[in-house]
């Protein structure tokens, strides 16, 4: 079904005696909303179920930017491989480490004699796995059931995983719902294939947590309620599911098996649904129903959804957003080319997307200079080829994929300016070519030869920026440039790392914010760090009192106070007034507005003691070599595309 951002259209409000009578018949088949009813007591939200969108969420109101519109608690959620023993496994809340002291091992991990040495270890963990780690030994206590199910599995996942070549997140996700079902006192396998853990809730609505502190009483009988979108999951792939889950359900406690196919959709319904949160700054992913149900994507979302202690799920409006408009979410990067986040949504959420920004065409949409290829004969427009083929089986897709460069073959692509046309293969060559050259400076970067990916980003730029072969607001040239940025911060060059990250922030801003929205949360940490870069750099060259100095000085702290605005009127919004991220920003923000206030003190009494000097004797910039302009863009740089809503 598509998502879109307009206002719904209730069925009865409808025109004709025919269409009502059609849509009433229609009513038959609409899943009803009745297990989540409970969340329009507490939240701004109503829910509403048409055969077009199926179930969804719409405003109850008009709701201002930064509106609560779900909390909610995981059915099933893990601690991410990265964050694996610094997230508790219970509480999600971060894991103190102790360090300890044991005998050294050697390389095939025997004791060697009389030596030791002092490892960091979480402050409790499992005795038996030593795999889960927890905040406290109380979380560990309060888990031991929920952990019991999991425990002799846990340490063969990863085995597993390889040898069937399936996600080792996925084995851990299924573990962690058949944990939480036994918990609940899961039945027999025929009560769970009916419909759900525990006979105790059964019909019962859902409950619908307004508060992290209830956040747990979401019942794994609703899992089975969300779409696994198994059609799009590759054969191969739930071949391989299946063998690794049988392999899996041997090592689980008898009384905690469910059978093979609940098993698979457990984890089709994990993968396709899960929400990706980072708590303390630490990774996790949970199983969220009624936002798994409710909230579509959409690549042009009005709400965005972030984590919070004890990993819960907390969504707000990220807009301004009119009564009855549909709530959506973004479930992938917006700053990407439509294909890639199609293809991407396609391969990890299983369905092709039909966003309203998706179908709109592409000369109409910012998606057109996402990878923009300027045309070689006017350098002013970019080359658009229109059509895009609905991925329709993904197994095609993932075995075929030759089938995609036939299909191109023989068609053009016409500037959205001028007359010229260009073969779409050619147009292909030019990204691919650009797609090497981008990917060879990554690796490097990721190398740790950072001056040299240096080098090779700036050739990058040069090559297909400054020539104008690639449009400004491509993505991979917006990459380009954040990496650059992070390489630069890293080699010690803040100056540039200032010029780069405010050109990110430019570009993303860029296009009358359809390409990313004005509260995003990326953007949002852009704007933070170039504020903090801003002020710690202003700060140094506060000791440089020549007019080129303090022009300077003048300029950072400026830049710094702007960033700082859009990082804290952003982040409140995002993560709420009240968030310990908004207030970071706050205080940054206020340390960036007392330096600048002291800055224009301190100059204005130099002024005062000094006869007025004659204008032209004040350099109206700095210039390049003593530091470069903060909001400089390279001059090859053509101006924002028009963009149409
Ligand atoms: C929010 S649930 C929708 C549940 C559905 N409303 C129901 O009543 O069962 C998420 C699923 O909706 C579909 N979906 C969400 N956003 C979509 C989009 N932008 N385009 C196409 N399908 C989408 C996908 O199948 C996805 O797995």
């Amino acid at each position: 079904m598509a998502a879109t951002t307009e206002p719904t259209v209730d069925a009865n409000t409808a025109g004709n005696a025919e269409q009502v009578a059609k849509k009433k018949k229609a009513k038959k088949v609409v899943a009803d909303n009745t297990m989540y009813q409970a969340i329009e007591a507490v939240m701004p939200v109503v829910l509403r179920s048409s055969h077009a969108k199926g179930r969804h969420a719409v405003a109850a109101r008009d709701l201002p930017a930064g509106t609560l519109v779900a909390v909610e608690g995981p059915v099933g959620a893990i601690v991410r491989n990265q964050s694996f023993v610094s997230l508790c496994h219970c509480c999600f809340g971060s894991v103190p480490m102790k360090t300890q002291t044991r005998p050294k091992l050697d390389k095939d991990g025997k004791e060697i004699a009389g030596q030791a040495e002092r490892i960091t270890v979480p402050v409790s963990a499992c005795d038996k796995c030593k795999m889960a780690a927890y905040c406290s030994d109380k979380c560990r206590a309060d888990h031991a059931k929920e952990h019991g199910v999991q425990c002799g599995a846990l340490a063969q996942c990863n085995a597993i995983a390889s040898t069937h070549n399936v996600s080792l997140e996925d084995l851990r996700a299924v573990l962690a719902l058949l944990g939480r079902r036994t918990v609940e006192g899961g039945g027999s396998s025929s009560d769970v294939s009916s419909g759900g853990g525990g006979e105790d809730d059964a019909g019962k609505p859902a409950a619908f947590t307004a508060t992290a502190a209830d956040a747990k009483s979401v019942s794994y009988r609703r899992v089975l309620d969300l779409n696994p979108n198994r059609h799009y999951i590759e054969r191969n792939a739930i071949k391989n599911l299946q063998a690794a889950l049988k392999d899996l359900l041997a090592l689980v406690p008898e009384a905690s098996r469910v059978p093979l196919s609940e098993a698979v959709a457990a984890a089709c319904i994990f993968s396709t649904n899960n929400h990706p949160l980072v708590v303390n700054n630490h990774h996790m992913l949970g199983l969220y129903p009624f936002s798994a149900l409710y909230l579509h994507h959409s690549c042009r979302p009005n709400c965005v959804f972030v984590g919070e202690a004890g990993g819960v799920l907390c969504v707000r409006t990220m807009r301004d957003v009119p009564a009855n408009s549909e709530l959506t979410i973004s479930y992938v990067e917006l700053y990407q080319p439509r294909e890639q986040r199609r293809r991407e949504l396609l391969l990890t959420r299983h369905f092709w997307c039909k966003c309203r920004r998706c179908s709109t065409g592409l000369s109409q949409s910012v998606d057109r200079v996402m990878d923009g290829i300027q045309c070689s004969e006017c350098r002013r427009g970019v080359m658009i080829f229109e059509e895009t083929k609905e991925v329709q089986d993904i197994n095609e897709l993932m075995t075929d994929i030759s089938a995609l460069d036939q299909e191109i073959q023989g068609k053009f692509a016409q500037c959205e300016t001028c007359p010229a046309k260009i073969e779409v293969t050619s147009l292909v060559d030019v990204l691919k070519a650009a797609i090497t050259s981008y990917g060879a400076a990554h690796v490097t970067m990721q190398q740790g030869d950072l001056r040299r990916a240096r080098l090779q980003m700036e050739k990058f730029i040069s090559d297909y920026e400054d020539k104008n072969i690639l449009h400004p607001f491509n993505s991979y040239l917006v990459n380009t440039y954040i990496s650059l940025a992070r390489v630069c911060a890293q080699l010690e060059d803040p100056d540039r790392a200032i010029r780069y990250t405010s050109i990110v922030v430019e570009r993303m801003q860029g296009a009358d914010g359809e390409a990313v929205p004005e509260n995003y949360p990326r953007l949002a940490e852009y704007h933070m760090s170039l504020g903090d870069m801003c002020l710690k750099q202003a700060k140094k060259k506060a000791s440089n009192h020549t007019p080129a100095g303090r022009s300077v000085t003048r300029r950072y702290l400026k830049e710094a106070r702007t960033s700082l605005e859009s990082a804290y009127r952003a982040r409140k919004v995002i993560y709420g007034e009240e968030s310990t991220r908004a207030s970071e920003a706050k205080k940054l923000l206020d340390s960036a507005k007392h330096e600048y206030d002291e800055f224009v003190k301190a100059t204005e009494k130099k002024k005062s003691k000094k006869p007025q000097p004659q204008p032209a004797a004040v350099p109206a910039a700095a210039p390049a070599s003593a530091a470069p302009a903060v909001s400089a863009v390279p001059a090859a740089v053509a101006p924002p595309p028009t963009t149409s809503a």
